[in-house]
This record gives C-alpha cells, sequence and structure tokens, in this order.
C-alpha cells in the first residue's frame, strides 16, 4: 500500500484564531499571563480548531494493544500473556482507562492489532489483528513492511472514526508488555542516544534487570544499525501499537484535530510522527512526564512541555485522561471569564 499520505503536510494552526485567541487572553481580568499554560493550551486548542471558543468536551481515547517478539529477551517485570488479559480488563471497564473515561464522558475505542494470548471477539475491541506479536528485534526487523503499513492504517483508521464522530481531541494510548524496551530502542535510534541514558524500570523492573534491558537494546541497536531514517528505525524496533500511534498522531494533524499525547511510549510515537512528518508537530499537547527514565530526553527532543508530572507510568492514555479536565478547565476559563472592560476593573 502507498505510504504517500505520511508526508502530505498538516493543517496548518490558524493565525488569525491564535492572534485572537492571544489579545482575547490579555483582556480577561487577571495580571497578563497569571493562568501559565492554561492559557497558552486555551490559546493553541483556539488556533487549531479555528474557533474563537475552543472546547474539549467531546473527547477520543484510542488504546492501541500489541505483543512484542523481544519480549522473549526477559525484559519486563510482567509475563506476556497480561497484554490479552488486560483486553480483556478494558471490555469489562476494569482498566484505568476505563474509569477515567467513563468519568471524563468521552469515547473509549480498544484496538487489538495482535496478541499473543488473543482473547478473540470481546465487546468494544476492535479486532485490526496484523499477527500475534511482532518479531524479536534481537534477531530480525520487528515488523515486514506491509505490517508497519497495517499499523499505520489502523492508527490512521481510529482517527478519521473519531474526526468523523465529532470528537474535539484525540488521545492515544497503548498497552503491550515489554514496549517500553522497544520505545527505547526506537528513542536511541531516532535521537541518536544511548541505551544506557534512556533505559527505565517500565513495569517495575530492578536494577539489574535494567541494565540487561539495555543490553537487549544495545544489541538490537547494532543489528539494525543500517536503518536509517525514521520509517525504518520504526519497522525495525517499533511495534504494531507504537507505529499505530504515529500513523493515528499523523492523521489527526491531517485533519486538523488536536492531540494529547499520554506517556514514554506515545511519546516516542510522537516523536517518530515529528521525523517522518515535522508538520504534525504543532498539532501535539503533551500531558505528563512519566516515570519512565527516558521520557524527560524525549519531551525534550521535542521540545515539549507537559501539563503534568504526577509520577505516573502506567500507559494505556491514562496520564492525558488525566490531563483532559485540565484541558476543560483552560477552555471554559478561556471562553466565559469577564474583559477588564466587563467587570470595570483598572488595568495596569
Ligand atoms: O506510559 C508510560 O510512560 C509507561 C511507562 C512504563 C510502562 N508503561 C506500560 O507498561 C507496559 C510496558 O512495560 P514493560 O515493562 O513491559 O516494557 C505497557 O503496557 C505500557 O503501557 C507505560
Ligand atoms: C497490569 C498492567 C496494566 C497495564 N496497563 C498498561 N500497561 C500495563 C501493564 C500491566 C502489567
Amino acid at each position: 500500500m502507498s505510504r504517500e499520505w505520511l508526508y502530505q503536510t498538516c493543517q496548518p494552526i490558524d493565525a488569525g484564531f491564535e492572534t485572537a485567541a492571544r489579545e482575547h487572553q490579555a483582556q480577561l481580568t487577571k495580571p497578563p499571563g497569571s493562568l501559565g499554560m492554561l492559557e497558552s493550551v486555551a490559546i493553541r486548542l483556539a488556533a487549531l480548531q479555528r474557533v474563537a471558543q475552543p472546547s474539549v468536551e467531546h473527547v477520543w481515547i484510542s488504546v492501541f494493544a500489541g505483543d512484542h517478539g523481544v519480549a522473549a529477551q526477559n525484559v519486563s517485570a510482567f509475563p506476556q500473556a497480561v497484554t490479552g488479559e488486560m483486553l480483556r480488563n478494558f471490555a469489562h471497564g476494569g482498566a484505568a482507562i476505563s474509569v477515567l473515561a467513563r468519568a471524563l464522558g468521552a469515547t473509549l475505542e480498544v484496538v487489538n492489532l495482535g496478541t499473543v494470548n488473543d482473547p478473540g471477539e470481546l465487546p468494544e475491541v476492535r479486532r485490526a489483528i496484523i499477527a500475534a506479536t511482532t518479531a524479536d528485534f534481537c534477531q530480525q526487523a520487528a515488523m515486514s513492511v506491509a505490517q508497519l503499513d497495517a499499523a499505520f492504517t489502523a492508527g490512521a483508521d481510529s482517527v478519521r472514526a473519531a474526526h468523523a464522530s465529532g470528537a474535539q481531541l484525540f488521545v492515544g494510548g497503548e498497552m503491550g508488555i515489554a514496549n517500553t524496551t522497544s520505545a527505547t530502542a526506537l528513542a536511541c535510534a531516532l535521537l541518536g542516544e544511548t541505551p544506557d541514558r534512556l533505559t527505565g524500570a517500565g513495569t517495575g523492573l530492578d536494577s539489574a534487570g535494567i541494565a540487561h534491558k539495555s543490553a537487549v537494546i544495545a544489541r538490537g541497536l547494532a543489528l539494525h544499525a543500517d536503518a536509517n531514517d525514521a520509517v525504518e528505525q520504526l519497522r525495525c524496533l517499533g511495534g504494531f501499537e507504537i507505529a499505530a500511534l504515529t500513523g493515528a498522531y499523523i492523521a489527526a494533524a491531517q485533519l486538523g484535530m488536536p492531540v494529547l499525547v499520554d506517556g514514554f511510549i506515545t511519546t516516542v510515537a510522537a516523536l517518530a510522527a515529528v521525523r517522518i512528518n515535522p508538520s504534525v508537530r504543532e498539532g501535539l499537547l503533551f500531558a505528563h512526564c512519566s516515570q519512565e527514565r527516558g521520557h524527560r530526553i524525549v519531551l525534550d527532543a521535542l521540545a515539549a512541555t507537559p501539563l503534568l508530572d504526577l509520577g505516573m507510568r502506567l500507559g494505556e492514555a491514562s496520564g492525558a485522561a488525566t490531563a483532559v479536565p485540565l484541558l476543560r478547565l483552560a477552555c471554559v476559563l478561556h471562553n466565559q471569564m469577564a474583559t477588564f472592560a466587563q467587570a470595570g476593573v483598572s488595568t495596569a
């Protein structure tokens, strides 16, 4: 399938609405800048949504799940079967993101891209099976060209459904045992970093486990040293859900739909998206800095300032969901505060 769409220019933010929103913020009854990032986020949302009054009442969350061949290298604190087991938990409404999505009134879509312990048909889970798992990147490329394309498409399909439903914000999440190993390897390749600087505990490795994981990533990087662009690095080192997120972020930016990025794995997928298509960057907002070791470095590479730093490291879009109320508050402040003139308050 053609990949041309990945490179097509994204909808630029609207400079007119951005200027109008900035000027509006300056008139609200507060010292200029005193609402900090709540101001800049409202301005960015107005510019992205091309409206005077931004809103994120209608939120769409897609959680992409997939298994990783590199799990065979003993790089996670949890067994691979958990990926499929968590799909059941999502379907039955018991996962953290199930609870958060309900509390937010958000649409939650779960996408099974391929799990070794496949739970089969489940309510509320879209099956877009690519294979039971990616290959172990210590032995061969994680994905074939066709598998990578299928993952990009699965992500873009979710965004198209979100857009068609009238969603005002797209949130991507992931679930996949061993995916911090894949995401760390991909981040190292994209950034020219070494695994010892980026490798973290994932679901809870101890220091010996982290050292082993770092060595596994170093082996993968050596095997795929010839992969010299972001698409090929993603194919060799990434995973189905990481590539789906990359495709989703690109598609969302092309449709002009704002994106709220979640944690470490999703930020690496966002970095890949920006490397493939730099015009994606201005459509991205960043929810939080996860505890995963490499997250801050990847955020810095994207010049991203996340809204929250709560010591979270769950994934499955939970950090982004937690930041949605802040975006909603930023919007209502922007839309409902009185101006100095309206309130009869003196300016500086
Ligand atoms: O989002 C994060 O920053 C994050 C940090 C650490 C772990 N996770 C989640 O934990 C799983 C991967 O951890 P691991 O140790 O199996 O590589 C995967 O399902 C992620 O959703 C997520
Ligand atoms: C239980 C569990 C839930 C998760 N959700 C996202 N990643 C996860 C990893 C584990 C192990």
